[in-house]
């Protein structure tokens, strides 16, 4: 077979499952949105800048790599700016050939000017249709799920996992938590997980990304969470066995065999110090143990990439072919937020064919 150019893997139906809305902006649009707020940027000049993010985020500390989010965040403070942000978003996924994605903000930091709440969602909620319907004209079919976030050293989640069930007939498909990991474990928002499982909804916690196991064994065992966001640290509940044979703890184990989805995102792993590279990042291990793996961007704008780069830099790092892509994809199909028809839907009538014809050319 034929090596897999950079192009195909653009053409090939993508799924998306961790996105963040104020980690994607298009470099030229902070800097026109920061002008007419009179935000003062690292620089004006658009290339400059993308590459002072990527650089800025490059610090081998999830702490300081969030440091950067402070200059988009201060640029979607707007009906206008955050539906602009939210329109480009989805017609710059839809260009890279993502044919599902669920993007996650945190309403509550987009308060600093007069906006409500609900205002911020609806605004958010507007822009993707937007995006989406030009990204249709143009000949690129895309649907997006939005996920609200919580910041986890904050104490709102109760009131923004009400925020997302108002919305959850209007295009807000699931809740998080983000933030800096360390000393923010997921109980302290017990309470707005127990109500979201009362409502039926869903959720998921990163968890096993700048702290270890005991953060993912909460989300899960305590919190009830559907996927974990990264979840990368399993690995450290799997070791050599005597022969050789990775070896599953209890929790590794629980995890595999309840298919509990981890939301895997290498490039970001690296730059934050969870993983060292691509070539030695823990996916290729997970992958083979027949985890629940779905590839992720988390920033595309913190990490210079996009859904086809991630996957790109597998079939480098790994030797993926299109076998693993089209697992890669139908993983994150099964573990999306929408309902199970849709999902099916978009498995058998887009996914799948595509891939076929991938596969036999
Ligand atoms: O990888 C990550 N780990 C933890 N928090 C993150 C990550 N990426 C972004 N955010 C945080 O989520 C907020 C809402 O989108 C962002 O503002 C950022 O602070
Ligand atoms: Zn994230």
């Amino acid at each position: 077979m034929a090596a897999i150019t950079y192009e195909d893997i653009v053409k090939a139906p993508k799924a998306l499952l961790h996105d963040h809305l104020d980690g994607g902006l298009r470099p030229a649009t902070i800097v026109e949105l920061a002008r007419e707020v009179g935000h003062d940027l690292p620089t004006t000049d658009p290339e400059e800048l993308g590459r002072w993010f990527v650089a800025a985020a490059d610090s081998g500390s999830l702490e300081r790599y969030l440091e950067t989010f402070a200059h988009t965040v201060a640029v979607m403070q707007t009906e206008a700016g955050l539906r602009r942000v939210a329109a480009e978003c989805a017609i710059d996924l839809a260009a890279d050939g993502v044919v599902y994605a669920e993007v996650r903000f945190a309403p509550e930091q987009h308060l600093e000017r007069d906006l409500t709440l609900d205002q911020v969602v609806e605004a958010v909620l507007a822009g993707f249709a937007e995006g989406t319907a030009q990204a249709a004209r143009s000949g690129h079919r895309i649907r997006i799920g939005t996920l609200l976030t919580a910041m986890r050293h904050a104490a709102r989640s109760q009131e923004i996992a009400e925020l997302a069930v108002r919305h959850r007939d209007s295009g807000v498909v699931g809740f998080d938590i983000a933030g800096a990991e360390a000393g923010f474990p997921p109980t302290r928002h017990l309470d707005a997980f127990e109500y979201l499982q009362r409502e039926n909804f869903h959720f998921t916690i990163h968890a096993g990304e700048a702290f270890g196991l005991p953060s993912i064994w909460q989300a899960i065992q305590w919190c009830g969470a559907d996927r974990l966001g990264h979840g990368v640290r399993i690995v450290d509940d799997i070791t050599g066995g005597a022969d050789g044979r990775p070896v599953l703890g209890r929790l590794a184990a629980y995890v595999r065999d309840k298919r509990i989805p981890l939301e895997l995102c290498p490039s970001s792993n690296v730059q934050t110090g969870a993983a060292p590279s691509i070539a030695e990042h823990p996916i290729g291990l997970l992958r083979d143990l027949r985890f629940r793996v779905t590839v992720n961007t988390d920033n595309r704008l913190m990490s210079g990439t996009s859904m086809s780069r991630e996957m790109a830099l597998l079939v480098e790092a790994f030797g993926y072919g299109w076998a693993e892509l089209r697992w890669f994809t139908i993983n994150a199909m099964k573990s999306a937020f929408i309902p199970f028809d849709e999902r099916l839907a978009l498995i058998d009538e887009v996914i799948k064919p595509a891939y076929a014809e991938l596969m036999a050319g």
